[in-house]
């Protein structure tokens, strides 16, 4: 029963060497060959004299003479005497033929044992050349480019690594943004934690995200910029089979491009401004702000977060149109927009939606932090005049805000509600703000 048991393990065993896909050969101290499969005989022959494959180091002695005597000096009784050790079997004729490389592995088994262990990796060499020849590429385009920076990002948009142009561009070094989150190079209130992961997640999408707007450098000023956002993925870029292992890497990772376009800057924001702003006050309009809400509710839906939306009346307005003339009105509403730009982060979006009525998309923004900026801007209306033609209009605004919740279908009904709370701000006196959730709970 046991001889049968061990027949059988014997047999596979040598089954699993005649498949093995690396050659497997046996031999005493002194080279002598006592076992050897298929595939060590096919990657020896080549080498070997007169083709005789009964001594190992004979065999190995033009690639490798100093074998013999490795393992001869090798002074443990067992243990590995050398690994993965690559030698060139052929060279390479550029275009015809690629270079042979064999990796040798020996390991002693004992006072009188061998097992040397061979494969080929040729193709492991000329892959790990080709990345290397593209490194220094690559390392000699960017550094010679003044303006752009290559970052790479993992899966949670942190940097990975940078080259030397990220130092040209932002004053930082790489040792200083690696482990860090890419919204360090954007203005704190140009991006949130989650607008930096939906632009990962738009990359993922649409194959790419392209970002224009204001970058930081270390000493806090500003240049435009255009960020580019590319997902990697090494399988391809290697040409890589399916099966190649070790170099896959499935976790998601990018490549940001930014690149310094403050030249450019004027000419974008013109062709911009024909397109999607406001043509008196030169904020966004009405079709920008749907385009940018309904954008944002996909955000929401894929990466739940707190969202809210402001809307802003002037108060009395045909008042100062009446008294100060149609000019100073729209000197008033030009002042409005002006005030909703600062008052509010870069991230949000003020829109002009109507004659006198205004929209703040604010992402990630829950209802008291909504509540404190719309109190903010009311306050800070109520707080200055506008100077037209001499004169200094005082004017006051009344606003409604709303936040997105389970309950709300679409980007209609959340306007739908902060206008119902602007409606009340206005009935109940004006110059205040509302919220539509205050409005429904005391109803
Ligand atoms: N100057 C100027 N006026 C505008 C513009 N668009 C709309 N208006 C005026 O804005 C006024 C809006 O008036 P109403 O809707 O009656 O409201 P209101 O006078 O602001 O009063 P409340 O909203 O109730 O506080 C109208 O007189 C419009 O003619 C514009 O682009 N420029």
């Amino acid at each position: 029963m046991l001889t049968d048991a061990l027949e059988a393990e014997h047999e596979a065993l040598l089954q699993f060497l005649y498949m093995a896909p690396v050659g497997l050969v046996k031999a005493s101290l002194d080279g002598e060959v006592h076992m050897m499969n298929p595939l060590s005989a096919q990657l020896l022959m080549p080498l070997a004299a007169d083709s005789d494959l009964s001594n190992l180091f004979d065999a190995l002695a033009t690639v490798a003479p100093d074998l013999r005597h490795r393992c001869a000096s090798f002074p443990s009784k067992f243990g590995t005497i050398c690994d993965a050790l690559r030698v060139q079997v052929s060279a390479g004729i550029p275009g015809k033929r690629d270079a042979q490389y064999l990796s040798i592995t020996i390991l002693k088994l004992d006072g009188e044992r061998l097992m040397a262990v061979l494969s080929d990796v040729s193709v492991q060499v000329k892959q790990e050349r080709l990345l290397e020849k593209n490194r220094a590429w690559f390392n000699a385009i960017f550094s010679g480019i003044q303006d752009y920076a290559l970052v790479g990002l993992d899966s949670q948009g942190r940097i990975e690594d940078s080259n030397d142009s990220i130092t040209r561009l932002t004053g930082l070094t790489p040792e200083q943004v690696e482990g860090t989150s890419y919204a360090l190079f954007y203005p704190p209130d140009a991006i949130t934690p989650e607008r930096m992961l939906d632009r990962l997640h738009e990359a993922d999408e649409a194959g790419w995200n392209l970002h224009e707007g204001y970058c930081v450098r270390a000493d806090g000023s500003r240049f435009w910029a255009s960020s580019l956002i590319v997902p990697l993925q090494y399988r391809t870029e290697l040409g890589l089979p399916a099966q190649a292992g070790s170099l896959v890497c499935d976790e998601a990772s990018y490549c940001l491009v930014i690149r310094n376009i403050n030249d450019r800057k004027d000419a974008a924001e013109s062709q911009h401004r024909e397109a999607l702003c406001d043509h008196l006050t030169g904020i966004a309009n009405r079709r920008a702000f749907f385009e940018a809400a309904e954008l944002e509710l996909a955000r929401v839906r894929r990466m739940p977060r707190p969202t809210s939306v402001a809307v802003f009346d002037a108060d009395h307005f045909k008042r100062i149109n009446d008294g100060y003339g149609h000019a100073a009105g729209d000197a008033v509403l030009f002042d409005l927009a002006e005030k909703l730009r600062k008052c509010f982060r870069q991230i949000d979006v003020p829109a002009r939606i109507g004659g006198e009525e205004f929209a703040v998309l604010l992402p990630s923004t829950d209802l008291e932090a909504a509540q404190v900026a719309a109190e903010r801007f009311r306050a800070m209306v109520e707080h200055a005049t506008v100077s037209f033609n001499g004169m200094e209009i005082p004017y006051t605004i009344s606003g409604g805000i709303a936040c997105l919740s389970d309950e709300i279908s679409g980007l209609g009904e959340l306007l739908g509600q902060a206008d119902q709370a602007l409606y009340r701000a206005k009935q109940a006196g004006r110059n205040r703000i509302c919220s539509w959730h205050e409005l429904a709970s005391t109803a």
